[in-house]
């Protein structure tokens, strides 16, 4: 599927539809006399905080773009960039501060931190898994072997999960999250921590997703990931969405800039992430008759 710098497709049908979503965060700043509301900082400090004395983080800032049926997105971008904040807002367990998310079906995060109880065994946390999940308990039955299968924990299933390496239990809940096919799947960094056969395994499961017309949504750190599995690559940088394109375009872009900020000179790092992104389109979300979103792209 060909992936326009808007990222606004006719020959496809819209799952999600981002529109104009800000993420800001208040934290309460520490008073103690070391702390960063310290007197000596007081005058950067001040910019970036609300008349409460609250510091006020904007994690995401007027993000818009559509995902289509069939589209596996990954998301990169350095740290703190919002990657994970717009997969809880894509979930609906964060909700913007502005701007609004439209999706056909209810998104299924996968986290690394998805809350399943270490003291229980993979067998019990995947039971709990699956009902928190909104599965009926035949419905458990029905895809449990299946579930500890695409797991590849045969041995260690009954064992309690806070015997497992980091890897296992990544592949516990990649398993259990793909059990209840969800046509929405929002990934963040859980692959990463997998052997080559779950990763295998991994792709191989998107790929169904993505064939049964379902999206997914990938954030990593390794670029290797992004363009193994995805058709499609956003990256945001400090709550900024800076470009949208094919993972060969977006990661190498990405990657130059990472080296001018690290290596190289910063202004002009900054200077070309910005014209990138004052390059893209801005997009339009419309209301369609059938109640529906979609989105156009419009020169600014
Ligand atoms: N619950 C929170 N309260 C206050 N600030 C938060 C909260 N969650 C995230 N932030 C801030 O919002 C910004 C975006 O965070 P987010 O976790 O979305 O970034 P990320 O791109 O996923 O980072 P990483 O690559 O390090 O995982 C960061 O500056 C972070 O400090």
């Amino acid at each position: 599927m060909a992936v326009s710098a808007s990222g606004v497709r006719w020959d496809a049908e819209p799952s999600v539809v981002v529109d104009q979503v800000d993420v800001h965060y208040r934290t309460k700043q520490d008073s103690s006399p070391g702390g960063l509301s310290g007197p000596g900082l007081l005058g950067g400090i001040r910019r970036r905080m609300n008349h409460s004395g609250n510091a006020v983080k904007h994690a995401l800032h007027q993000v818009s773009f559509v995902g289509y049926k069939g589209d596996s997105i990954g998301i990169v971008g350095r740290n703190g960039s919002g990657k994970s904040t717009l997969m809880r807002v894509l979930a609906g367990l964060t909700l913007p501060t502005g701007g609004a998310v439209y999706a056909q079906s209810q998104p299924v995060l996968l986290g690394v931190n998805a809350a399943l109880i270490s003291s229980l065994s993979g067998a019990q946390n995947i039971r709990l898994g699956c009902l928190a999940m909104g599965m009926r308990e035949d419905e458990v039955d029905s895809k449990f072997a299946s579930i500890v299968d695409m797991s590849g924990l045969e041995d260690e299933i009954n064992h309690p999960m806070n015997t497992y390496s980091s890897g296992m239990g990544a592949r516990l809940r990649f398993a259990i999250a793909c059990a209840v096919d969800p046509e929405i799947l929002l990934i963040d960094e859980a692959l990463n921590t997998g052997d080559a056969q779950f990763k295998q395994r991994s792709k191989q499961r998107m790929d169904v997703i993505r064939e049964q017309a379902g999206t997914v949504f990938l954030v990593s750190h390794s670029l290797g990931t992004i363009k193994d599995n995805c058709n499609r690559c956003i990256w945001l940088d400090k709550g900024d969405f800076v470009m949208d394109g094919t993972p060969e375009d977006v990661t190498k872009e990405y990657h130059d800039f990472v080296w001018r900020m690290t290596e190289g000179n910063k202004d002009y790092g900054m200077r070309i992430r910005n014209e990138i992104m004052s390059s893209r389109p801005h997009l339009q979300v419309e209301l369609l008759e059938s109640g529906w979103r979609s989105a156009k792209a419009v020169s600014k």
